[in-house]
């Protein structure tokens, strides 16, 4: 599969091993930075990696910051792509069953390395399930402009 991964400084090492680590499974990874420890903007990165995703560079992306926090919401202004943030395997399974989604975010001062593996390894291998969960992303997709829930 081709994966698109992106962090900021606190997450660099923890995308490093991640890449390591999707390479070693015979993925093709393109890493769109951040490329050293220097401080940098979580959103500057979550940006490009939403954008490459929506495009159709890469089928999914991994989205990385300190907590996963700051990442995941910069990365879901972008309407054309779903972000997860996870810190289990469960979530990351249901993310994918339920919500469709294309981006998973983490955070390397939560997870440690190989709980983050085993959690991306879940969210690459589990489905969209399909059924009742297409109106629901249908509607994620097309927000009203006033809320109309009881
Ligand atoms: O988790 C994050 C955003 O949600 C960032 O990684 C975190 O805010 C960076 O903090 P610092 O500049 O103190 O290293």
């Amino acid at each position: 599969m081709r994966i698109a991964i992106a962090s900021d400084h606190a997450a660099f090492a923890l995308k490093a091993n991640l890449a390591d680590w999707l390479r070693a499974q015979g993925h093709e990874v393109e890493d769109l930075g951040t490329h050293n420890d220097a401080s940098v903007d979580y959103p500057d990165y979550g940006y490009k990696l939403a954008e490459h995703v929506a495009a159709g560079h890469a089928e999914r992306g991994v989205a990385l910051c300190g907590t996963g926090i700051g990442i995941s919401i910069a990365v879901n202004r972008n309407p054309a792509v779903r972000c997860a943030l996870v810190s289990e395997p469960f979530s990351a399974r249901l993310s994918r069953e339920h919500n469709d989604a294309n981006i998973i975010a983490m955070g390397a001062r939560i997870v440690a390395p190989e709980l983050a593996q085993a959690c991306l390894e879940v969210f690459l291998a589990t489905p969209f399930g399909g059924d009742r969960h297409i109106r629901r992303i249908d509607k994620l997709s097309h927000p009203p402009v006033s809320a109309q829930a009881d």
